[in-house]
């Protein structure tokens, strides 16, 4: 996992630097980390020309040491602050090293115009760019790589972040041992989190109860619950309303135990319920008072993991309720929503999901106050615990967008947390393995029952060892 910081966290972390003496020593290695950075972006350094604009902060003293370093290795390095520019020696630089500003921008930015050819790296955060909302002050200068020092910043990756940050490097990840409750999920931690079945696995030790599916939504279902399957490698039990005539399609996997109810009458769902592991509740459900009563029994009689996508969410009425509910049993529960979802779920509470606003923040505030993990999905997926911490998710990509993509989530969570990942975890793991499904399988286009597959096929290229048996030859 990748630490992921706010001004306020770096501004504080920077402050304990000072503090002990160690600032010199820093910016030390800051300039060094950018000069080798430099060196690699143009494949060598004698004779190069390098121009920096280096700012009144530490930023510009960042800059200031790259300079030295890249003198000693034969750069011509010009080096000017943002108030002497000279827009001759720009045009000749093989490379343009901004350190005008870093987290302690505060007021609008004019940045140069520079020539199209010219390569830009940037120190910490793009001179322009709020590292916390990923907000523009005014004007930015888009880099082609940011080498970010210590941790990421958050608005690196959310709203117009990701745009004007090119490749994204973070220098010094041993600078700041503390002081930040958010991470951004990595290939490695699915390899690190997700271990190898043993010797005595059973089904039942991975088995996901699925409730989904209704009249002309049972698609909704059945790709829940093949995703259950393919991840969990256990068993799947798929419960649904059925209707006269209403019938579970051919897509469903034949290995899934069918379930359709006549009634919805909660205590025979919940007998049966209580044998599995892990719960998802909600795709394609439908949304009539006796199912939201059914659903929120079920969630107070029983003790697992419980995820709840789309409808099911709607089945919790609001965050008070929510609250209750979760407060009050032994297992964590997970809501999935998109952003239409998630303002409509909140709506009054004063929390809300604004474009050009903190996502990461509004998940975390509405995961304190319905105590339940919030999954906020979306190309910066955060997924927020009530306790305040939150894991990012940046592997998804716009092929994510496609009907029944979010029905698959929730199965290869649920699938997940069968396996015993908990649960904020396993929410974070599974929209990473679902967002690097979608690049996994290639081509034009992607379905989403195509993505199941690119989910167990991307893990299975991971060089991982997944199952144990006897070592007897
Ligand atoms: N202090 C430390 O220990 C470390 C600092 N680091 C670097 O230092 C940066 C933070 O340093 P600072 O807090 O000095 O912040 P900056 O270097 O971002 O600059 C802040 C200064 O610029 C002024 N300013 C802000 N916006 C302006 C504008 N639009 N026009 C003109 N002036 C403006 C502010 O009044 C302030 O004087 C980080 O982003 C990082 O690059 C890192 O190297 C890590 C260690």
């Amino acid at each position: 996992m990748k630490k992921v910081a706010y001004a306020a966290d770096v501004r504080g972390l920077d402050a304990d630097i000072s503090q002990r003496g160690e600032l010199e020593a820093v910016v030390a290695r800051v300039g060094f980390a950018v000069a080798r950075i430099t060196m690699k972006m143009l494949s060598g350094a004698y004779g190069k020309r390098v121009y920096i604009e280096a700012g009144p902060g530490n930023n510009g003293e960042d800059a200031r040491s790259a300079a030295r370093f890249l003198s000693e290795r034969g750069v011509k390095v010009i080096v000017k602050g943002i108030k002497d520019r000279d827009m001759g020696s720009i045009k000749e630089a093989d490379l343009f090293i901004d350190g005008s500003f870093g987290v302690g921008i505060n007021r609008e930015f004019e940045p140069v115009k520079l020539p199209p050819h010219i390569p830009v790296l940037s120190v910490d955060v793009p001179s322009g760019l709020d590292a916390d909302l990923g907000t523009l002050w005014g004007g930015c200068l888009a880099a082609d790589v940011t080498a970010t020092v210590g941790a990421l910043k958050i608005g690196l990756l959310q709203n117009q972040g990701p745009l004007v940050s090119g490749k994204v490097e973070v220098a010094l990840e041993d600078l700041y041992t503390s002081g930040t409750s958010v991470s951004l999920i990595e290939d490695t931690d699915v390899l690190e989190h997700l271990g190898e079945g043993d010797l005595y696995d059973h089904k039942w030790r991975h088995s996901v109860f699925v409730l989904a599916g209704s009249e002309g939504m049972f698609g909704a279902a059945e790709l829940s619950a093949n995703a259950s399957y393919r991840l969990a490698s256990g068993i799947v039990h798929l419960y649904y309303p059925s209707t006269p005539g209403g019938r579970m399609g051919v897509t469903l996997s034949p290995e899934i135990v069918r379930v359709g109810l006549d009634s919805l009458w909660a205590e025979p769902v919940i007998d049966a319920a209580r044998h599995f592991k892990s719960t998802v509740i909600g795709p394609g459900l439908g949304r009539s008072l006796q199912l939201s009563n059914l659903v929120r029994r079920l969630l107070n009689n029983t003790e697992m993991p419980a995820l709840l996508d789309a409808d099911g969410i709607f089945a919790l009425g609001d965050p008070a309720r929510l609250r209750r509910i979760a407060t009050s049993r032994n297992a964590p529960i997970v809501i999935t929503p998109h952003e239409g979802e998630f303002n409509a779920f909140f709506e009054g509470s004063g929390v809300k999901v604004v474009r050009g606003e903190d996502r990461v923040k509004a998940a975390v505030r509405a995961a304190e106050m319905c105590g339940a993990i919030v999954l906020l999905k979306g190309s910066l997926t955060v997924v927020a615990s009530p306790h305040g911490a939150a894991y990012l998710v940046g592997s998804g990509s716009s092929r994510l967008g496609v009907g029944g993509s979010g029905d698959v989530l929730s199965g290869v969570i649920g699938g997940l947390m069968a396996r015993g990942v908990e649960p904020a975890l396993a929410s974070a793991l599974g929209a990473h393995i679902h967002g690097r499904a979608s690049s996994f399988l290639g081509g034009y286009s992607v379905r989403a029952s195509d993505l199941i597959e690119g989910c167990v096929g991307w893990l299975s290229s991971l060089d991982k060892r997944w199952h144990r048996g006897l070592d007897v030859i």
